[in-house]
């Protein structure tokens, strides 16, 4: 469980989230949407000890973290995807994730621990690069990576900047299917997406940060059904709203799926 009560954040003294209240549950995938300079990386950055909040409280499963170490933060169950991927170019494939795994982390109680070979078997992409170096790597392929390092410190709580930023629509449903498999398996998921058609596809709560101020949090049925205050508090013209997402299809070989466990109810 992921909660924040109150939160203000942002640099130098100025202000730039205003008493954020968000809970997240395990299992659940809450988007969080708004415009350019909303305040979406601060809000990650602050969750993940980048950034100091000022005031408010921070929990990860009940344990109170605000004002912590990000490695301190990290080794409490919180894991970072961040914006623009930040995979080192000259390290390889194989490099990033032997250094990015923490098997002898505490995993959720009962949960199956993250290990290279786990993490190679949900995406054969990564398989068959290995050798390859972060700069050699395509756009969906070093997401995939980022994706991976923080599963391997063995999360509770996975943040995901603009997951889908610069990516080709299919790739971007990838990794789509690869967040939503994650929640199912009792991640809990903070993503931040700048588009919300990306974030309305997945996520079972949709949130919107304004001028640092969340001003909406409803259940993904409901910001469905009301495509036009959406649409008002996004500036933009309409907002596109995808049928629910069924039961999961075939997927082909490379798409990464997580085992799900027996549904939620
Ligand atoms: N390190 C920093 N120092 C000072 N101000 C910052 C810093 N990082 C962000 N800001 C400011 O905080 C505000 C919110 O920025 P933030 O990056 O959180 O927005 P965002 O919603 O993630 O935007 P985008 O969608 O463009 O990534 C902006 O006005 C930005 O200029």
């Amino acid at each position: 469980m992921l909660r924040l009560e109150r939160v203000s954040a942002g640099y130098h003294g100025g202000t730039v989230l205003h008493d954020v209240t968000l809970q997240v549950t395990p299992g659940c995938v809450q988007a969080v949407v708004g415009r350019n300079g909303a305040g979406k990386s601060t809000l990650v950055h602050t969750i993940a000890g980048l950034v100091r909040p000022y005031t408010g409280r921070i929990e990860i499963g009940g344990v109170p973290v605000a004002g912590r170490q990000p490695h301190r933060i990290a080794r409490s169950g919180v894991g970072l995807v961040p914006q623009g991927r930040r995979v080192f170019s000259r390290l390889t494939v194989a490099e990033h994730l032997v250094l990015a795994a923490a098997p002898w982390r505490a995993a959720t109680p009962g949960a199956e621990c993250w290990t290279v070979a786990r993490i190679l078997d949900l995406l054969p992409r990564l398989a068959a690069r290995l050798r390859h170096r972060g700069d050699q790597l395509s756009g969906g392929e070093q997401q995939m990576l980022a994706i991976a390092r923080a599963l391997l410190g063995q999360p509770r709580v996975l943040l995901l900047d603009e997951p889908s930023e610069g990516l080709a629509p299919d790739l971007a449903d990838r990794v789509r299917d690869l967040v939503g498999g994650l929640a199912a398996t009792g991640l809990t998921v903070l993503l931040v997406e700048q588009q919300l058609h990306h974030a309305i596809e997945v996520a079972d709560r949709v949130a919107v940060l304004e001028y640092g101020r969340l001003v909406y949090d409803r259940p993904t049925a409901e910001a469905r059904a009301d495509p036009a205050t959406l649409a008002a508090m996004l500036s933009i013209a309409t907002v596109a709203t995808p049928p629910a997402p069924g039961p999961a299809a075939d997927f082909r070989a490379d798409t990464p799926q997580v085992p799900r466990p027996p549904s939620k109810g």
